[in-house]
Parts: structure tokens; sequence; C-alpha cells
């Protein structure tokens, strides 16, 4: 009975090099999974002034400085005191573990209670081995928990409700932080953000739990490839013990320290529309362990499909688009590319047509 999906045979070809009218790998991509990045500490943020009570209004304006400034520098930072409990993200990590450990059959039935693409393995759209995610995952979107109790409470229930809280919370902190001016861009004398009335009231947020299958460095494969988030905001749950995940900041990569206190939160593409580019979006990618599995969840904060992303800055970087558009377009790009080209499709000059 196997638990693991076939990722080795069913990637067996592009393992080898050998994928039909498919070009050797460079050798700069090929060492990119492998390459030795040095260790870096994320901005850390404790948010007791602002989750739990007590805090005084100026600790208040403090912690939302700090969080627009790394939003801005890193476009990556980690949050502790962030208000979910050790108990309720022990036992999403043991349910996690729980649903991974299913016979491979079992967790491809998944995707019949849920929707389809509930259950993902490998990368199917792949072309070459860097486009390959040696990785598991579930998705699940929040209609699904809502509408279904047949999942247990790794994809609902307190985790999930948790998880929403402190990112509805931190979001709208950084929208405010924004609109008083705390960033640089604004303080600089750039315009200021106008807020459209975007439909963020209807939030369609999915949660994503992610198993990282040991593969030795030499195989040059990521657990899951560079990429940015689509979404406006992203909660990480990483593993405790095993570090992989990777972001570039100023062109260089570094291996984000595994910190078990925090939650680490990213800017997503929306946000880095919606603010006129001053929050970044920056690109990540996690490396898998030689010898031990690593897992983690990202629980993505999406607006709902018709919300409109416009920033109303003069001037602006981006066109006015909505999520709807750009997630047909990163699936279309994925489908024709193997890749996401993300948001420079969307700026008002874009090259791309
Ligand atoms: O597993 C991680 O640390 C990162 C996961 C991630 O970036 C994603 O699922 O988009
Ligand atoms: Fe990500």
């Amino acid at each position: 009975m196997e638990i693991d999906p076939p990722l080795r045979q069913a990637y067996k070809d592009l393992l080898m090099h050998k994928k039909k009218n498919q070009p050797a790998l460079p050798a700069a991509a090929a060492a990119a999974a492998s390459e030795i990045v040095d260790e870096c500490e994320l901005p850390l943020i404790d948010l007791r002034p602002l989750i739990l009570a007590g805090g005084s209004a100026e600790e208040r304006e403090k912690c939302k400085t700090e969080m627009a400034r790394a939003s801005e520098e890193w476009g990556f930072f980690q949050v502790v005191n962030h208000g979910v409990s050790p108990e309720i993200l022990d036992r999403m990590r043991r349910e996690q573990v729980k649903a991974f450990k299913q016979p491979f059959d079992r967790k491809k039935e998944e995707d019949d209670k849920f929707s389809a693409g509930t259950y993902r393995w490998g990368t199917p759209t792949a072309t070459c081995l860097n486009q390959l995610a040696w990785s598991e995952a579930f998705h699940i979107p929040m209609t699904d928990v809502v509408s279904s109790s047949s999942f247990d409470d790794v994809n609902g229930g307190g985790s999930f409700n948790s998880l929403r809280y402190v990112s509805v919370v931190l979001c709208f902190l950084l929208f405010s932080a924004l609109h008083e001016g705390k960033s640089s861009f604004a303080s600089r004398g750039g315009a200021r953000i106008k807020w459209s009335r975007a439909g963020l009231y209807c939030i369609i947020s999915v949660k994503k739990i992610n198993i990282y299958i040991p593969m030795p460095p030499a195989a040059a494969v990521f657990g899951l490839m560079p990429h940015t988030d689509s979404d406006f905001l992203t909660i990480l749950y990483q593993d405790d013990q095993v570090g992989g995940l990777q972001l570039v900041k100023d062109g260089k990569c570094f291996a984000v320290k595994p910190n078990p206190q925090a939650l680490i939160v990213n800017i997503g593409d929306l946000f880095q529309a919606w603010s006129n580019g001053v929050y970044k979006s920056v690109e990540h990618r996690v490396v898998t362990n030689p010898h031990v599995e690593r897992f983690s969840t990202a629980y993505f904060f999406c607006p709902s499909y018709d919300t409109e992303i416009e920033s109303r800055c003069e001037p602006s970087i981006y066109r006015k688009f909505s999520f709807k558009e750009y997630r047909q377009q990163v699936q279309e790009d994925v489908g024709k590319l193997g890749r996401k080209v993300g948001l420079s499709r969307f700026t008002v000059n874009a090259i791309y047509s």
C-alpha cells in the first residue's frame, strides 16, 4: 500500500533530462535547488499590543509601523503572540500528518469529496526540472470548509478560523498603515492610496497544507518552485524543526530560520498591486531536506473573484484588474509556459500581449 505519490515514476524523463524536444537543463537552473544560501532571521514583530488586550496606543502604533516597514523592505515578517494557541497549531499539524499518511488512493479520493484539485502532487504542467514541485498538497477553499463536515479538523474548525482571524487583522492593519502614510512611500511625498470599494467582504481564502518529500540536493529539484503568492497576504505555519523556505531579498536568496513560536506573514501580488508597489510580493521557494519530510500550512487571504484591484495612485504602476482576471491569466500562463508570469502582465505599460 503506497503512501507517497509516484513522483519518481511520473517525472522519470524530467529527472533524467531526457524529455523529448526538451533542451538539457541549463547548469544555472540545475544548480539553483542545491545552491548554498545564507540563513536569515525575518523581522520579528510582537503582536501582543494589537491582538491581546493591554497594549498602549504607542505600542500599537509601533507594531503597525514595524509591519509596514517589513512589508516594504522584505515582503516577509514573522509574528509572535499572534493569538493562535499552540494547542490549535499542534492539533492542526497532527491532523495534517495524518492526512498525508493515508494511502495514496485514499488521498486521491479527497478530490471526490471536495472540489477537483483538492489533492495535488508534483507539477503536471512542468516542462523542465526547475518547474517541478517535489511535494504533495491539499488545497482547501474556505467554501468547502463551510459546506462540508466530512474532512476533519485539519481543514476546518479552530485552525481555519484562527488563521483567518490573524490574516484579517494583519491585512487591515497593513491597509491602514498605508492609508495613514506610515510607509516611506507616503512620507516621501508619494501619492496616497485611495481605497477602492473592493469586495473584501466576501473572502474566499484557501488553506493549503504541504508535505515536502525527502530528495537528495544533487537531484536539483525544488520542494516548491520559485513563485510569488497570488493573494493579498499569506500566513504560513512552517515546520518547527525542518527549514527549507528561501526568499529573495535585494537579488540574493536567503534561507529562513524556523522559529517554532512564530507565524510567518508574506505579502502577495494583490497587495503589491493595491499598494502601488509599496509592499513587496517577493519570490520564495522551498528546498527539500535530503533525509526528512517537511510540513507546512499556508493560509491564503484572497478577496472574492469579482474584486477589482486598483491603487488609484498617480502614476499607477498597475492597471485595474479583477482577481478573477488575475487568476485566469496565471492559470493560462502556467498551462502555456509552465510558469506564472504574474504582475508584470498587469503593469500599465505591459509588454506581454
Ligand atoms: O512551505 C513553505 O514554507 C512555503 C509554502 C508556500 O510558499 C506556498 O504554499 O505558497
Ligand atoms: Fe508561497
